[in-house]
C-alpha cells in the first residue's frame, strides 16, 4: 500500500489495541484540577457539573467499537466493479493537542463474488476515528481493516482532514485541509482505476 504523506511507522500493536475503559470518576476529578489549575473555581454554579459532562464524554468518545464480523452478501456474478462509499464523515482526536479533527472518508473496492453491507464501512472509520489518532494512521487503519474483511488488497481510501489544532490555534489557518489516500492492490497499479476512484471519491470536497 501506498501514503501520499510520509507516516512513522507506529508500533501496530499500540496502534491497534482499543484504549482501555476510560476511568470517569477519575477524569472528572482531573478535570476539576484543570479547571483550578486555570484560575477557575469548579465548585461556582455553571462549572460545578462540568466535570461529570467532560468524563462523560471521554468515555462515549472511546465507545464507538465495530459488531464482530462485517456482514457480507454473496453475489457471484459480480467482479471488477468499482463501488465507491464517500460522504462519510467522523470526528476523532489529535493526539498531539488533544483538538478534534473532522474526517471525511471515501473508501472504495472492487467486490470479487461478494459485497459488503455499506453500513460497515461507516461502522470501520467509526471505530478507527474513536481513539487518539493522526490522520495518516488512521487511513491506513481503516485500509487495512477493509483488506482484512474482503480478504484482499485492491482498496483505496481518500480522507480530507479539517484539524481544529491548526484552525482554531497554532497556524490559524482555518481553511487548511489534508488529504490522505492509501491504496492497494489494483488500486496501487492501476492508474485509471485510481484516478476514477480519485474523482468520485473527492467529487464535492473543493466546495466544502
Ligand atoms: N502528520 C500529522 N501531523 C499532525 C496531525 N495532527 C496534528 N499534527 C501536527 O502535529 C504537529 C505538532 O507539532 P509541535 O511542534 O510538536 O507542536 P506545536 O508547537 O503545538 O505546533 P504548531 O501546531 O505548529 O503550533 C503540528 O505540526 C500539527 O500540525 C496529523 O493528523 N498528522
Ligand atoms: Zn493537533
Amino acid at each position: 500500500m501506498t501514503n501520499v504523506l510520509c507516516t512513522p511507522a507506529p508500533s501496530e500493536s499500540r496502534a491497534l489495541t482499543p484504549p482501555q475503559p476510560v476511568d470517569t470518576e477519575r477524569v472528572a476529578d482531573l478535570i476539576s484540577q484543570l479547571l483550578t489549575a486555570i484560575g477557575e473555581d469548579p465548585t461556582r454554579e455553571g462549572l460545578s457539573d462540568t466535570p461529570a459532562r467532560v468524563a462523560a464524554w471521554w468515555r462515549s468518545f472511546f465507545s464507538s467499537e465495530l459488531s464482530a464480523t462485517p456482514t457480507c452478501f454473496t453475489e457471484q456474478q459480480l467482479s471488477g466493479q468499482l463501488v465507491v462509499v464517500g460522504g462519510m464523515s467522523v470526528w476523532s482526536l489529535c493526539e498531539h493537542h488533544l483538538l478534534p479533527m473532522n474526517l471525511d472518508v471515501a473508501v472504495g473496492y472492487l467486490p470479487d463474488g461478494e459485497v459488503v453491507g455499506l453500513s460497515k464501512f461507516g461502522r470501520i472509520a467509526l471505530q478507527r476515528a474513536a481513539r487518539l489518532q493522526v490522520q495518516e494512521r488512521f487511513t491506513r487503519q481503516v485500509a487495512d481493516e477493509i483488506a482484512d474483511v474482503i480478504g484482499g488488497n485492491d482498496v483505496a481510501v481518500a480522507v480530507r482532514g479539517t484539524h481544529l489544532c491548526m484552525s482554531a490555534r497554532g497556524v490559524r489557518m482555518e481553511t487548511a485541509r489534508t488529504t490522505t489516500v492509501q491504496a492497494g492492490g489494483r488500486f496501487e497499479c492501476d492508474p485509471v482505476l485510481s484516478q476514477q476512484f480519485l474523482t468520485i471519491a473527492t467529487a464535492g470536497w473543493r466546495e466544502s
